[in-house]
């Protein structure tokens, strides 16, 4: 793709710890600004034609990232007016930083640690990553990734609120963004 991607166009990027609910609110952002929807665990999983905790048992975790990142990078290089979720651990890789940041709009979902716990039973079972840990160990890895997340364009505090809530406020303050740096004519 060559020259500047007009913001109205740019891919809209959700990322943040597994369990924010990027899948649950990309779908909705998607589906309120008629654009297309792209979860990047679900473009694996057709991918290799197995589910993600297969992926990690079968190929190992090194393997995952490489399909993760590649995967990434050709949706962010090729796609327009797409909304993308993003796997929990994909925004560690520093291609994926950058390649998101230079082509995309990037929303990070927090959750604080509390609220996050709360999370626990809906996703432990088909999270390789929380397998096997503590919770100490788990918060670790939770405040460890903030890190990584805070390379973003904008962030919502999803505590207290619902996934209609986060998704609403995501649209708003897009619309809001478009009309600043790239009002219509007319
Ligand atoms: N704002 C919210 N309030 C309450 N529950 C939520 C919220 N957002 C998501 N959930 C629930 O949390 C669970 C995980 O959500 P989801 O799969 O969307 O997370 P994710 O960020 O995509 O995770 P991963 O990084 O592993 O892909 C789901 O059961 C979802 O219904
Ligand atoms: O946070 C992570 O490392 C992961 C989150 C999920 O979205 C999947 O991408 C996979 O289970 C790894
Ligand atoms: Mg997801």
């Amino acid at each position: 793709m060559i020259g500047e991607i007009p913001i109205r166009e740019k891919n809209i990027v959700l990322i943040g710890f597994m369990g924010v609910g990027k899948t649950t609110i990309g779908t909705l952002v998607a589906k309120k600004l008629y654009r297309g929807f792209i979860d990047i665990d679900k473009e694996i999983e057709d991918k290799c034609n197995m589910p993600i905790t297969q992926i990690f048992e079968d190929l190992g975790e090194k393997k995952f990232r490489e399909i993760e990142r590649d995967l990434i990078i050709d949706t962010c290089l090729n796609t327009r007016l797409n909304v993308i979720s993003l796997g929990g651990g994909a925004y560690l890789q520093e291609e994926v930083r950058k390649i998101c940041l230079s082509h995309c709009i990037v929303f990070f979902l927090d959750l604080s640690w509390d609220s996050w716990q709360d999370r626990i039973p809906l996703i432990i079972d088909n999270r390789p990553v929380l397998q096997n840990k503590t919770i100490e160990e788990i918060e670790q890895v939770f405040r460890t990734r903030r890190t990584a997340y805070s390379l973003h364009n904008s962030k919502i505090s999803t505590d207290n609120l619902n996934p209609e809530e986060v998704a609403d406020y995501i649209v708003e303050s897009l619309k809001l963004a478009w009309d600043i740096y790239q009002p219509h004519n007319d």
